[in-house]
């Protein structure tokens, strides 16, 4: 059984390595949706794989470090493609998370990425 919850962080980028003149350059914000999966059998009692709740504390010290704030900033995201964001977010779950499955990363309506972690 897979299980999945959503978070919204508004934050502001700039991406550093693009070639010249490309308009990722510049500084520009999205409102990134963040969905976090967990795969893992459901236990009888109390009949779920994870408590949502736990899902999101989980989440809570992440969405401090990163909603409404410059990305660039947060130490490990010095180049916060959609990409480097769902690894930074997995290392930062994962130890907290265990059943930790994938991390999507939805940067815009129609761009995102899905990290399944280091091992997929
Ligand atoms: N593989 C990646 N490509 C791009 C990333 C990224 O993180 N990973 N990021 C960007 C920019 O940050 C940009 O804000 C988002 O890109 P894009 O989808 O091109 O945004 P648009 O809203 O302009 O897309 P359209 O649907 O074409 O209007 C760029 N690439
Ligand atoms: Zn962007």
């Amino acid at each position: 059984m897979e299980i999945y919850k959503k978070f919204r962080i508004e934050a502001a980028h700039r991406l550093p390595n693009v070639p010249d003149g490309h308009k990722c350059a510049r500084l520009h914000g999205h409102s990134f949706e963040i969905e976090v999966v967990l795969r893992g059998p459901v236990a009888a009692e109390p009949g779920w794989v994870c408590d949502f709740a736990d899902v999101g504390a989980a989440f809570a010290p992440l969405f401090e470090q990163l909603d409404h704030h410059y990305l660039n900033d947060v130490p490990g995201l010095e180049n916060p493609t959609s990409e480097n964001l769902a690894i930074w977010i997995w290392n930062a779950l994962q130890p907290r998370l265990p059943l930790l499955a994938r991390v999507t990363v939805h940067e815009t309506c129609t761009s995102g990425c899905h990290y399944l972690g280091p091992t997929a």
